[in-house]
């Protein structure tokens, strides 16, 4: 019995009828899918709710529950600016207006010629003490604001990071609500000029634009003034750090964790709906057309992304209570968290958009053909994420900001051993201070399903690289090298060390969910397949890392292979009611391949024929076809 919502329509014979083969793969439930979904959702009242407010899925919940009825737009992330870096009088000015529409917001920070170096962004707010107001202004065509999303033809006020010049200086970069367009009649005010900066990969639906700013003046008041404040005479009143004002990517960047994860989600529902009702080829010359999803190599391809995409559904969570416990303290200018919370929104953000980009491309690849057709849902789904790897801070860049934090970790530990260092030491990366083990202790196959020894692994590969980098960095300074010299040099290092460190995070966060589950044994046991799937894959496709120094031998990596290997046979058994537990609705999912009810062929032709090449007169035949076979017959 499917959940309330997978009701299948009341349309054509064909959509009434569950098919065949979808069916006798939910028939063999070996845990309650609506309790799985109810954990994913925080607990069945939050199903309920999800379902109510039409959520889509359960990655939903978090965003809604974080950005209440805004959903995940420019205008959520205007508000999120507002409320980390504004005062409590700014907020309580501007929040209401947001929430009830009377504006839309978007954050301009990205210029023409800087996105991802901020200290190099050339929009000026120069402040005028004789009218107490900023004038806000591009001063050359590089510094024309683009990229921000609703900016082309939706904003009325932007969040316009600049450079803060007053008391005679420049401040570095600030945050200033300046209105874009006019209430009454929506045109540009003056001494602005907005548009669209032109057709995307993807994000059809998102209006970029552009924004050139010629002298705008506005009040004192509008500068964003939690962590900074100017004064009516111009004095400059520094409150936090150098970077507060950068606190709104760390917020957005963890938030937005659950949105990337859910379009690897609906993949990997794509593709294996997909995968149990196409039969191609035989097993045996005696047998029927086998599902593709008996192949052990399609297997491959789409089992670690789903248990990708539940490690990732976890590791969200995990982060976003992490934000929520250290948030209220940096807001109150308590930084003591922030290093460790930046890096870890900067790396996870780059590692869970890097594989959910991967992975999704790889779902519409296992689709073979019809995942090629947009009415399978998969293509603009892959433009889709495939933007998240770059929007919120470039990925390499991002893990670099991982691997920063890491050496400066590694280098603590050089210089203070003792209880007092393990005690400090941020809780990401104590391992580093842990007692390491030289070796793996496996000695079978089975070993490796145990959460102990290959998060174990996982954190002596991190650990390993981390000192490597450190190393190379100093012997290249002792062999000449500046330290920036020598820290770009090792980069490439640096990015391993930070890969390695963010798929430890991600393992550890999802062993860690799963000693919550005791009173699920069901549900604990598939989701810890997934965990071990996700792990051994970690391992088997970066074995390099771990017999480099011997941590684990040849033969031990077979015995993970085999471990591997078995492991697919079983979450294939379950494969259909772990996509069903994200509970995804079919309007959610607008595939023909990824239907609840896996009338593929069926709505594939019909979807077609509605199609609009196949709806209005051929606008080709008169003007070309007919000449040329007019022509050609002529000819004869
Ligand atoms: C798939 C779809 C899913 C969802 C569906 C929704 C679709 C529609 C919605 C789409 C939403 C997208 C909206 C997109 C918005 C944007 O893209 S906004 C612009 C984002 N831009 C960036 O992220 C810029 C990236 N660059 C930077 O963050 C910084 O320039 C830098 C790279 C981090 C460098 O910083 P900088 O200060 O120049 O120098 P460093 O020397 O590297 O750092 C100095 C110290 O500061 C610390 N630090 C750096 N950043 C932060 C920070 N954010 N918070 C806290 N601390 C920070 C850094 O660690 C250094 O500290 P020390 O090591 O102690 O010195
Ligand atoms: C769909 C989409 C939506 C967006 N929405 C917004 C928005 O709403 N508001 C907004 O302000 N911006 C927005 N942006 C802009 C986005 O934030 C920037 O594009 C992003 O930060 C990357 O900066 P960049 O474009 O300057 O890339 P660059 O930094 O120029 O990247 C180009 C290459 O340079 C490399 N590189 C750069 N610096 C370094 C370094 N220090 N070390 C090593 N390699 C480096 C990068 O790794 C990359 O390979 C959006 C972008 C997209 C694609």
């Amino acid at each position: 019995m499917g959940s309330p919502v997978h009701r299948v329509s009341m349309g054509d014979t064909w959509s009434r009828q569950v098919h065949p083969d979808i069916e006798s793969e939910r028939y063999k439930q070996t845990f309650d899918v609506e309790r799985l979904t109810n954990i994913l959702d925080g607990g069945a009242q939050d199903t309920a709710l999800r379902r109510k407010v039409g959520c889509s899925t359960t990655a939903s919940l978090p965003y809604r529950a974080l950005s209440g009825s805004l959903g995940f737009s420019l205008q959520h992330i205007f508000l999120k600016a507002l409320r980390s870096l504004g005062s409590e009088e700014q907020i309580a000015k501007w929040v209401p207006v947001c929430n009830k529409f009377q504006i839309i917001g978007t954050y301009a920070q990205t210029e023409l010629g800087h996105g991802t170096y901020l200290q190099g962004l050339e929009t000026e707010a120069t402040y005028d003490a004789a009218t107490q107001e900023f004038v806000v202004h591009s001063p050359t065509m590089t510094a024309i604001k683009w990229w921000p999303g609703d900016l082309g033809r939706s904003a009325t006020h932007a969040l316009v990071q600049a450079q803060l010049i007053c008391s005679g200086a420049r401040q570095g970069m600030h945050a200033f609500i300046v209105p874009i367009r006019s209430l009454q009649d929506h045109t540009p005010l003056p001494g602005i000029t907005v548009g669209d900066i032109g057709p995307k990969m993807g994000l059809d639906h998102v209006d970029n634009g552009f924004l050139q700013l010629d002298h705008v003046r506005v009040p004192r008041e509008n500068m964003l003034s939690r962590f900074a404040r100017v004064l009516p005479d111009g004095t400059y009143i520094k409150l936090g750090t150098a970077q507060s004002n950068y606190l709104s990517m760390v917020v957005t960047r963890v938030e937005l964790l659950p949105g990337i994860t859910a379009e690897l989600q609906k993949a990997c529902v794509i593709a294996i709906r997909y995968s149990i009702i196409r039969h191609q080829s035989r097993l045996r010359p005696s047998e029927p057309e086998a599902k593709i999803l008996d192949y052990q190599t399609q297997q491959q391809k789409l089992l670690p992304q789903l248990a990708t995409a539940y490690a990732f559904h976890f590791l969200a969570r995990s982060l976003l209570e992490f934000l929520h416990d250290s948030h209220d303290a940096i807001l109150d200018r308590d930084f003591s968290l922030l290093p460790e919370l930046h890096a870890l929104s900067a790396g996870l953000k780059a590692m869970v958009s890097d594989f959910c980009t991967y992975g999704a491309e790889l779902c519409r690849r296992a689709c073979g053909g019809h995942g090629y057709s947009k009415l399978s849902g998969l293509p603009s789904l892959v433009t889709k994420v495939t933007a998240s790897c770059t929007f919120e801070g470039e990925n390499t860049v991002l893990y670099l900001q991982m691997a920063r934090f890491l050496v400066k970790s590694y280098q603590r530990t050089q210089v203070s051993l003792g209880p007092t260092l393990q005690r400090s030491l941020p809780q990401s990366v104590a391992y580093l201070t842990a007692p390491d083990l030289a070796r793996c202790p496996a000695q079978r196959a089975a070993d490796f399903f145990h959460p102990e020894l290959y998060t174990t692994a996982w954190a002596h590969v991190a650990a390993r690289l981390t000192k490597d980098s450190v190393h190379h960095i100093q012997t290249l300074m002792r062999s000449g090298a500046d330290e920036h010299e020598a820290w770009n040099r090792t980069t490439v290092i640096h990015l391993q060390a930070a890969k390695a460190h963010c798929y430890y995070v991600t393992v550890k966060s999802f062993t860690e969910a799963l000693e919550k589950l005791e009173s699920e044994p069901a549900v604990r046991q598939v989701l810890r397949r997934l965990c071990d799937l996700y792990a051994l894959h970690g391992i088997l496709t970066n074995t390099g890392d771990f017999l480099h120094d011997g941590f684990l031998s040849g033969a031990q990596v077979d015995m993970a292979r085999t471990a591997y290997l078995d492991l697919l046979l079983l979450v294939r058994k379950d494969a259909i009611l772990l996509t069903d537990a994200f509970d995804f609705t079919d309007q959610c999912l607008n595939s023909a391949l990824g239907c609840y009810d896996g009338n593929v062929y069926e709505r594939l032709f019909d979807w077609a024929q509605k199609s609009p090449s196949n709806t209005q007169e051929n606008p080709a035949y008169e003007k070309y076809i007919r000449p040329l076979l007019q022509s050609c017959r002529s000819k004869l």
